[in-house]
């Protein structure tokens, strides 16, 4: 293997680092196998030349980026298929993957058949019956079709009892007729809809015996088979040219009294028998259930990719030099600022804090899927309600901390071969896909008032919420990380008691139930948010605590710096809250703010070696600024050279319309 010249600046930083960056990487990957493990199955995809891009991404068109992902997604799968473990469990499967991100070697705007896997197949298994699932589930997997979930209409995305695309059960033939009534009934939105996917579920407005019977899946074809054409009675096409997702072939879909027949309704919770008569099922809220699902995995995410945008910034941060810092001394590693710590730091400490929060949630997710399959329903709402706020805190964070790590690359960072403006146009629609993240919080806001009440009643509390039974004050402020986590609960608590006394307020005051909430949301989501912050700061916490106790003491060292920068960012990133709910003082304050300064200085010497414990290989990366070697400024001068406009000295829009112009003849 050739011998890669490292940056001396990078050398130097990994020269530095206190703790093994081997042993860091095993931890973050649950254990040396996983990591090697990881390791092969990147070096197995990585090998196949094809899966690489000859012109980088950008340069190509809308369709040739279309059509490109398509040949790639094809290969990418034939190839994962292979290192497929049969033996494993789909539970260990996806965990055992959860920090994979191969799949950005492949695409840096993420693959058409995204939906396929995340969403269409978990919709079958989660709605199908036996029967259903026993048929449709080894089609999927085998990819003899693919599919994607049709909910979101051009009028309605978040209001599902909005949803205006009806199926309509006609006994006579045993069909349900689809239809789309208007215009903001087509479906809006669904990734591989538009050319990619020949079937979806689709979820409508079941009516049967002239009654709405709510929202229920079918499973329904769209394109021939063979031809790929479009079905009579359905229109297709893509929506066009987004921010970010850009090969995902995101579409629209209207039908046309669309006729399936009655077995494509998905009846694992509700059924229509032959003569139309509708059974619910359990809980109407499990036909939601595929939300859940990926909820619970955006959390995840959401850690890698701001571990990547992190990974960048501080590589290239450790490289660039700028300006001075003492007139005499010479350009300092930008790194050695610490605004720029700050900025960055709290960026490494985040991804972990959601790296660990979605592990913790996905073996809570695991166990309360098997209540349900066992007919226990009595954890779903509360899983609901996670499942909610912690998608919302870290799609919201990621976003914040991938463009803080975008800016704070300077110029640089807005370029493409940066991969940080493409980073930050994956993590931004998470706020909005899979539930906006204010109507989440609107949803965990009245799972605790629901909670807020029970406690009134004296009833226990789900274990996420019991913190919210503890009446006592704190009496004096206690600095240390378990002192601010129940300090962020008291908070949480106090803001939430805070806005159902309004909530009630305004019931009093004449308003009705709903005016009153809708006046009172800004502090329920409010209250919401305090609620997240505090599950994260804890599972962070308990979960590193519980993981870590075996590693060296210099690794343990630095997690739990992490852990503490972690805490005490957020502290004094909600001061006011604190001030309200707790007995911080104003020497507290200062106190946490030295501590905070502290942490910096400590962790400044393992930056590098932190983001390199990530493991996230160059191919990965996609980044001048971020690579392995540090060789910045030659990789960014490779990457504009293939701009197709380098391909030749002189333009011919010189000769057709400057030199006229300049020359006055046009
Ligand atoms: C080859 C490639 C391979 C791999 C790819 C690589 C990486 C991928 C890895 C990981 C995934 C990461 C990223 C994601 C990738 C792709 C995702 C892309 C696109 C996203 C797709 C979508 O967006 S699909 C559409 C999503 N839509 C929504 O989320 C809609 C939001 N709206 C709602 O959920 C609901 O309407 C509502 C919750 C806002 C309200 O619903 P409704 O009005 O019907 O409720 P009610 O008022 O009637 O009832 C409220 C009561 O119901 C309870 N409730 C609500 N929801 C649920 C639920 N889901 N479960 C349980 N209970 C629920 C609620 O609590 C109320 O209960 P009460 O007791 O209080 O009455
Ligand atoms: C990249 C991307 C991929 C997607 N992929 C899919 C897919 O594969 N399948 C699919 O079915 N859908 C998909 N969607 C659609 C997505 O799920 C919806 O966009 C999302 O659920 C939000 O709905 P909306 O767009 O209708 O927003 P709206 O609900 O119209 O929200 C607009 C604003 O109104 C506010 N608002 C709405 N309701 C309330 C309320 N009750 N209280 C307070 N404020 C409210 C929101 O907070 C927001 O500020 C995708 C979206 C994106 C961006």
């Amino acid at each position: 293997m050739a011998k890669i010249t490292v940056n001396k600046d990078l050398a130097s930083e990994r020269a530095k680092c206190e703790f093994n960056v081997e042993e860091l990487t095993n931890y973050l990957d649950g254990g040396r196998e996983n990591t090697a493990r990881r390791r092969r199955m990147e070096d197995k995809v990585l090998s196949v030349k094809e899966l690489r891009d000859e012109i980088p991404e950008e340069y190509l068109s809308h369709k040739e980026k279309y059509e490109n992902a398509i040949r790639k997604a094809v290969l990418f799968y034939k190839v994962q298929k292979s290192l497929d473990d049969p033996n494993q469990s789909d539970h260990e499967r996806i965990r055992n993957s959860y920090r994979s991100t191969i799949t950005s070697a492949i695409f840096k705007d993420n693959s058409p058949l995204t939906l396929h896997i995340v969403m269409f197949i978990p919709a079958i298994i989660g709605q199908g019956n036996d029967e259903q699932r026993e048929y449709w589930l080894k089609r999927a997997k085998n990819m003899e079709i693919i599919g994607t979930y049709a909910q979101t209409e051009l009028g309605h995305g978040t209001f599902l009892r909005g949803l205006e695309t009806t199926a309509t059960y006609d006994p006579a033939t045993e069909e349900f007729v689809l239809h789309s009534p208007t215009l903001t009934a087509y479906k809006w939105w669904p990734g591989g809809l538009a050319h990619t996917a020949n079937y979806c579920v689709v979820m409508a407005i079941l009516y049967t015996k002239s009654k709405n019977c709510g929202i229920q899946p079918f499973i329904v074809q769209i394109r021939d088979e063979e031809t790929h054409m479009p079905l009579p009675g359905i229109k297709l096409g893509e929506i066009g040219a987004k921010l970010g997702y850009n090969t995902v072939n995101n579409g629209f879909l209207g039908f046309d009294n669309h006729r399936i027949p009655r077995d494509r309704m998905l009846m694992r919770n509700a059924q229509v028998s032959k003569d139309g008569t509708f059974t619910a099922g359990a809980n109407s809220k499990l036909t939601y259930g595929t939300m859940v699902y990926v909820r619970v995995l955006i959390v995840n995410n959401m850690a890698n990719l701001l571990a990547k945008a992190v990974t960048i910034a501080i590589r290239y941060s450790a490289v660039r030099r700028q300006s001075k810092l003492k007139p005499e001394d010479p350009e300092p590693q930008i790194l050695d600022y610490v605004t720029q710590q700050h900025k960055l730091f709290i960026g490494i400490a985040t991804s972990h804090a959601y790296s660990r929060t979605a592990l913790w949630l996905w073996d809570h997710y695991a166990k309360v899927t098997s209540e349900l399959n066992a007919g226990k329903l009595d954890n779903l709402p509360e899983l609901h309600s996670l499942a909610c706020c912690l998608k919302v805190l870290s799609s919201v964070d990621a976003a914040v901390f991938v463009e803080r790590s975008r800016l704070a690359c300077g110029g640089h960072g807005y370029m493409l071969s940066s991969n940080l403006p493409q980073t930050y146009g994956l993590v931004t629609p998470a706020s909005t896909f899979e539930g906006e993240n204010t109507v989440l919080l609107l949803q965990v806001a009245r799972s605790l008032v629901k909670a807020w009440q029970q406690m009134l009643n004296g009833r226990q509390l789900a274990p996420s919420m019991a913190y919210l039974a503890d009446q006592k004050q704190l009496d004096r402020w206690d600095g240390s990380v378990n002192g601010i986590i129940r300090a962020f609960q008291k908070v949480a608590r106090g803001k939430l008691a805070f806005s159902v006394a309004n909530f009630e307020k305004y019931q009093k005051m004449g308003l009705s139930r709903e005016d009153a909430w809708n006046k009172a949301s800004v502090q329920l989501t409010a209250a919401a948010e305090s609620h997240g912050r505090a599950i994260v700061v804890q599972v962070f916490k308990t979960e590193t605590d519980r993981i870590a106790s075996s590693l060296s003491p210099p690794l343990r060292k630095a997690l739990d710096q992490l852990v503490e920068l972690f805490t005490l960012y957020w502290a004094l990133e909600r001061l006011g809250d604190l001030l309200l709910y707790s007995p911080l003082s104003e020497v507290d304050v200062r106190d946490m703010q030295a501590r905070y300064e502290e942490l910096l200085e400590k962790i400044r010497p393992n930056a590098v070696g932190l983001v390199d414990g990530f493991d996230i290989r160059d191919e990965i990366l996609n980044s001048a600024l971020g690579a392995y070697d540090g060789r910045v400024y030659e990789r960014l001068m490779e990457e504009a050279l293939k701009s197709p406009l380098n391909a030749e000295p002189v333009n011919s829009s010189f000769h057709k319309y400057l030199k006229p112009f300049m020359q006055g003849k046009l």
